[in-house]
């Protein structure tokens, strides 16, 4: 659905110049979340925004579907910009206007009959969830409707991609988790590609299929985000994901905690996808002559599957937790870390 060739944009101020974008290639599928994530600086918003223009490229080149994009003449642009809507941090409305007025501008825009518009805003009302706001004017909104209102606009003249800049960054997490729950329902029921810019790794676990992590202007990590939440290769991910997951502040405790147990094994199980679903423990306690208990777990799901890690305590007689350990090795369920063998 997009692809990416080459993207460079340089700022060029009377001191310096900054390379904002530095060279970025992707390939973003039809019907995918795909999210970029980066640190204030990295050149997140420069990258969304010159997705669809609103910022013009040094150098390469984008195509959107059979268009590319980099190529339109600004009356062209113009009418390749209704199959690419954007949301925005700080929502963008029309403060004068009110919701149903505000979802109806950009039909407006494109020449939509007055009939066809307003069967086409109630419509719109009705897939974000704002039946009964319809008159409300923005100022009594809040910020989980402004957003409503915001992508119930972007989605107005049915685009195909949906361009998504810090949507949720302006909101508390409750709902920021019912926006990306929504993002989640349109893309599944309308089939939208959906490209998202955030700082929040919890974004990007919730709702993407694949992440590009950016730093200085350039994608340093690209993948699936199971594989990349399980198996991060740069420091700047990794330090995303203890964002995400809260290991940093678990990791200072646990040692004493681990100490303190005299007799068993202490493990730390880790999860992946599928295998995190998997009864492992009670088949372990009804299986094996041993007890268990859990010590500490942090258990995370993603778009594909589940990931995370579990430490346990497993006591019983020497043969019976070896033959329990071998077990879980076997199986494959979880990978397996021995923190601590107790006599
Ligand atoms: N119009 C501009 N003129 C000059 N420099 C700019 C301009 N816009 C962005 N920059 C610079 O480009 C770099 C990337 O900025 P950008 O806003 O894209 O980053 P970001 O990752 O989105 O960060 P944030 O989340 O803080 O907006 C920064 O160094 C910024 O100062």
């Amino acid at each position: 659905m997009i692809v990416i060739d080459s993207l460079t944009k340089v700022f060029r101020t009377k001191k310096k110049q900054i390379t904002a974008v530095d060279n970025i290639n992707l390939s973003i599928a039809e019907g995918e979340i795909f999210g970029v994530i980066g640190y204030s600086g990295a050149g997140k918003s420069t990258f969304i925004r010159l997705l669809n223009r609103l910022e013009e490229p040094s150098g390469g080149s984008i195509s959107i579907g059979e268009k590319e994009i980099t190529k339109l003449s600004s009356k062209e642009l113009r009418i390749a910009r209704q199959d690419i809507g954007m949301v925005f941090q700080h929502f963008n409305l029309l403060w004068s206007r009110t919701v149903r007025e505000n979802i109806a501008f950009p039909l407006e825009v494109a020449g939509v009959k007055a009939e066809e518009r307003k069967r086409r805003v109630e419509e719109l009302i009705g897939l974000v969830g704002l039946a009964g706001r319809e008159d409300a004017y923005p100022s009594e909104l809040s910020g989980g409707q402004k957003q409503r209102v915001g992508i119930a606009r972007a989605l107005a003249n049915n685009p195909k991609v949906l361009l998504c800049d810090e949507a949720t960054s302006a909101l508390d997490p409750e709902t920021t988790n019912s926006i990306l729950d929504l993002l989640v329902r349109i893309n599944k029921e309308l089939g939208l590609t959906i490209v998202l810019i955030t700082h929040e790794m919890q974004v990007i676990q919730k709702i993407c299929n694949r992440v590009a992590v950016m730093e200085a202007g350039r994608v340093v990590e690209l993948g699936d985000v199971l594989d990349v939440f399980s198996h991060p290769k740069q420091p700047i991910t990794k330090k995303f994901i203890e964002q995400a997951l809260g290991f940093e502040d678990e990791e200072d405790g646990l040692s004493s905690i681990v100490d303190s147990y005299k007799t068993g094994k202490v493990l730390r199980l880790h999860f992946v996808g599928e295998m995190a679903n998997d009864a492992l423990i009670s088949r372990i306690a009804k299986d094996f002559n041993v007890e268990i208990s859990i010590i500490q777990g942090k258990i995370s799901q993603t778009q594909r599957g589940a990931y995370g890690t579990l430490v346990i305590h497993m006591n019983g007689e020497q043969s019976e937790e070896e033959r329990a350990l071998s077990y879980i090795k076997e199986t494959k369920a979880a990978k397996v870390e021995v923190l601590r063998n107790a006599e």
